[in-house]
Parts: structure tokens; C-alpha cells; sequence
């Protein structure tokens, strides 16, 4: 079986990259043109241009019909193209500075041609290597604030609201998080994929039947609470950055859900940078959490205060009640995003590149029983400042 495609649909070759970019008058006809697929992420195809004259260059993203990482057996819709490029476009109308320009788009040959950010470090990548990307987690916590405010029923009235999620339905993204993220790494499935060294650790998790009960809450909450549109995937893989400049790509996982589930990812894959790294270098990480969460509520108090639609917006202690739910729920979804990068089917490079594996080995054990303590705490964990305190206590365990 494939994913439905039309007949128009092929997917792109190096030299057909290129023909396509000169029909589209995007270089001149007569330019030299490199061309070189550099995609390192799971699913897609990503064409990397560059004219030798000048230098300048463009990317073509294209959606496979089937997940590239497991291959054709593992049919995937291309709508995500369209997805990932009406999500790029709504989310440069909040915050321009921290998206890709869009140069095209063809949601036949799932197609979405932008700027080239090769400029910038993937996040990821420079935190391994250990830069401190100073602005990172202000610029982060921006986007999250006007993306998500500005998409939410606060800040949209009702029929654009229902317009905008109809236009953002992605069943088969989300069944991807919902498996890979809330069920397989509970249970003993065959997508799981960790070291046999960690079989007691793994076992614990699926014996814990009150981790369980809050597993199942949090996935509940991802299923239904369509309250603002989610970027979906915002792990450090997923931004480029530098010290003075972050752009967040490759949002094909949008849809509308809990606010709490982008803020939670992001913080869990700083966690999983942080307990990758000697106690020492840890602290700039846990310093990125705080601000993030401090900018993200300060923007989306003030988005509240200046733009909020809802007249419910007035009422003293709506808006505290409202930041509090979210930042509990950001708190579970980084335990469950940093449980399922441990011994789940997607593995984050920080922790795999551990040497020596005894090492890698220690650290994810510590990193599955954070992941297990955020899950169960996330009432007792009421400010950013706790993470560290969590963290010294999911060491000693
Ligand atoms: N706009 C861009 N500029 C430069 N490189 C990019 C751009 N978009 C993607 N890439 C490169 O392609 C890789 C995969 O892109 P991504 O959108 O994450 O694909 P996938 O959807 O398959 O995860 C990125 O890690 C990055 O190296
Ligand atoms: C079979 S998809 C696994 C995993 O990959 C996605 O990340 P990315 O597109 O950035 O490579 C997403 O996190 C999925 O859970």
C-alpha cells in the first residue's frame, strides 16, 4: 500500500532539482548550479542549490509518500507538505524573524522551496558541540508566545478559529507522535529500540502503572485539546541558530493541541543536552529552560493584555489559571518526548554519541528516570527553577 498521491507526483532527482528551480526563474537560465540532497531528518528529501558564480542558494523540501527512515513499507500522506508550508507561512505572519522565508510551493509535488539558512548551526549540533547560542531560548520562547497566543481562541475569533483548524487536520503526523511519543515506549513494542543494558530500567517504566495512568492523561490531552496550532515537533533538530539569529523549521507535524505540547518538547530536548554534559557545563542549559518559559509567559501576557479576543480574558486570575495548566502539562510532555528519545524508535544524537557507552549507558538511565519524574510530578514542579532540583534527584536514584 502507498500514500494517495496524484498523478502529477515524482520525486525529485539532484538534476531534476536543479531543472525545476531554473523553470521557476529562481536562478538565470544560463546559471551553474550545484545541487546535493543533504536531508539528515526522517522522513523527508531536502535539495540543498547553490549558483558556483554568485554563491546563492535555495532549498527544496520534498515529502516521500512513505517515511524516508523505515521506507515504503511505512506509507505516509504527502498532504504534510502542504501542512509544513501553510504552518511556515501562518507563523510568519507572528514572528517573520524566526521562520524561513517560502519562495514556493506545490502541494502536487509536495514541494516547498525556501531560504537556504546554511548560515546557521542546527541546534542540536551546536550544543553538542558545546556553543551556548545566548539567544536561543528568548527567541524560542517568542515564537512560542505570538505562534501559539495568536492561533489560540484567546487571540482569534470563533469562525477563524474553526476555519484554521480545518485546514490544519493531520491524522497521520499526529498518530506518529501519538504512537512514538504516548504509547510504544510504555509498552513492550517492537518500534522501541534501546541497549540491553537498560531491559530493568525499560521494565520498570512499563510496570509503573502510575506512570502510566499520567501517560495516558497527557496523550488524552494531545487527542483533544485543540487549543492553539502546534508547531509539533519542536525538538533542537528542528531550529536553526546562531548567536545572533534563530529560525525554526520544519513544523509538517502542525496541527491544533496543547500549548504545553511544543513548550514541553523544547525543554526536554535541552534536558537531554544538559544530563549529556559534565555537571559543570549543565547550568547554561537549565538557565535556556527558565528563560523560555520567562518569555514565554511575559509575550503571551502581554499578547493577552493587548490583543485577547475572549471577553472570559478580563476575569481576574483566568489568565494565571491558564499559564499554570500550561506549564503542568509542558512539564509531562518533556517526560514522555525525553522517555521515548531514550529507548523509543527516534534517538536524539546527544545522548547516542555518549563515550564511552558505559557512560551513554548511565546517562540514559538517568535520562528515563527524569523523563519518569517530570511525568509524575508535574503538580509539584510549579516554576522553571525546579528542573535542576528534579534533575540532581533523577541522578541519585
Ligand atoms: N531552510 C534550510 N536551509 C538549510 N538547510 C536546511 C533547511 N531546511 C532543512 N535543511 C537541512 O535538512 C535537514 C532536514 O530537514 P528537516 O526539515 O528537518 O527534514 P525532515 O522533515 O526530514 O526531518 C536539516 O537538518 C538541515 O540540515
Ligand atoms: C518515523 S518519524 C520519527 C520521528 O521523526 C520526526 O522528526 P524529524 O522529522 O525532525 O526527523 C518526529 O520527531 C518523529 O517522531
Amino acid at each position: 500500500m502507498s500514500a494517495k498521491k496524484s498523478s502529477l507526483y515524482e520525486s525529485l532527482t539532484e538534476s531534476g532539482a536543479i531543472a525545476l528551480a531554473k523553470r521557476l526563474q529562481l536562478f538565470e537560465e544560463n546559471s551553474n548550479l550545484t545541487c546535493n540532497e543533504i536531508g539528515d531528518g526522517n522522513l523527508n528529501l531536502v535539495f540543498k542549490l547553490n549558483d558556483i558564480e554568485t554563491g546563492e542558494g535555495i532549498i527544496i523540501k520534498q515529502a516521500l509518500p512513505y517515511a524516508k527512515v523505515i521506507g515504503e513499507s511505512y506509507p505516509l500522506t504527502l498532504d504534510r507538505s502542504r501542512i509544513e508550508a501553510t504552518a511556515l507561512l501562518k507563523q510568519g505572519e507572528f514572528v517573520p524573524q524566526y521562520v524561513p522565508k517560502i519562495l514556493y510551493t506545490d502541494d502536487q509535488l509536495a514541494i516547498t522551496i525556501m531560504e537556504d539558512l546554511s548560515r546557521l548551526q542546527i541546534a542540536r549540533t551546536a550544543l553538542i558541540e558545546g556553543k551556548d547560542l545566548p539567544l536561543l531560548s528568548k527567541h524560542i520562547g517568542e515564537f512560542l508566545a505570538k505562534t501559539l497566543f495568536y492561533t489560540s481562541d484567546y487571540g482569534l475569533n470563533q469562525h477563524s478559529k474553526k476555519s484554521l483548524v480545518k485546514q490544519f487536520i493531520n491524522p497521520d503526523l499526529c498518530k506518529i507522535t501519538e504512537d512514538l511519543v504516548f504509547t510504544d515506549p510504555f509498552f513492550n513494542h517492537d518500534s522501541n529500540d534501546y541497549e540491553p543494558e537498560l531491559g530493568p530500567d525499560v521494565e520498570r517504566i512499563w510496570q509503573d502503572q502510575a506512570l502510566k495512568l499520567e501517560v495516558a492523561k497527557l496523550k488524552q490531552k494531545f487527542l483533544t485539546k485543540a487549543e492553539a496550532l502546534l508547531h509539533g515537533d519542536l525538538h533542537t533538530g528542528s531550529i536553526f541558530a546562531d548567536d545572533k539569529e534563530t529560525k525554526v523549521i520544519d513544523p509538517e507535524f502542525a496541527y491544533f493541541g496543547p500549548i504545553g505540547f511544543d513548550i514541553g518538547q523544547f525543554i526536554a530536548n535541552l534536558l537531554l543536552n544538559a544530563i549529556s554534559r559534565d555537571t559543570e557545563n549543565q547550568e547554561v542549559l537549565y538557565t535556556h529552560i527558565e528563560t523560555t518559559w520567562n518569555v514565554f509567559a511575559k509575550e503571551f501576557t502581554t499578547a493577552w493584555k493587548k490583543d485577547a479576543l475572549e471577553i472570559f480574558t478580563k476575569v481576574d486570575g483566568y489568565l494565571e489559571h491558564v499559564l499554570s495548566e500550561i506549564f503542568e502539562e509542558a512539564i509531562g510532555f518533556a517526560g514522555c518526548e525525553i522517555i521515548r528519545r531514550t529507548i523509543g524508535l527516534a534517538h536524539v544524537a546527544d545522548l547516542d554519541s555518549i563515550q564511552p557507552y558505559e557512560k551513554r549507558i548511565v546517562t540514559k538511565q538517568i535520562a528515563l528516570s527524569l523523563g519518569s519524574e517530570l511525568i509524575k510530578n508535574q503538580k509539584n514542579i510549579t516554576k522553571p527553577e525546579q528542573f535542576k532540583e528534579y534533575v540532581k534527584q533523577a541522578v541519585t536514584l
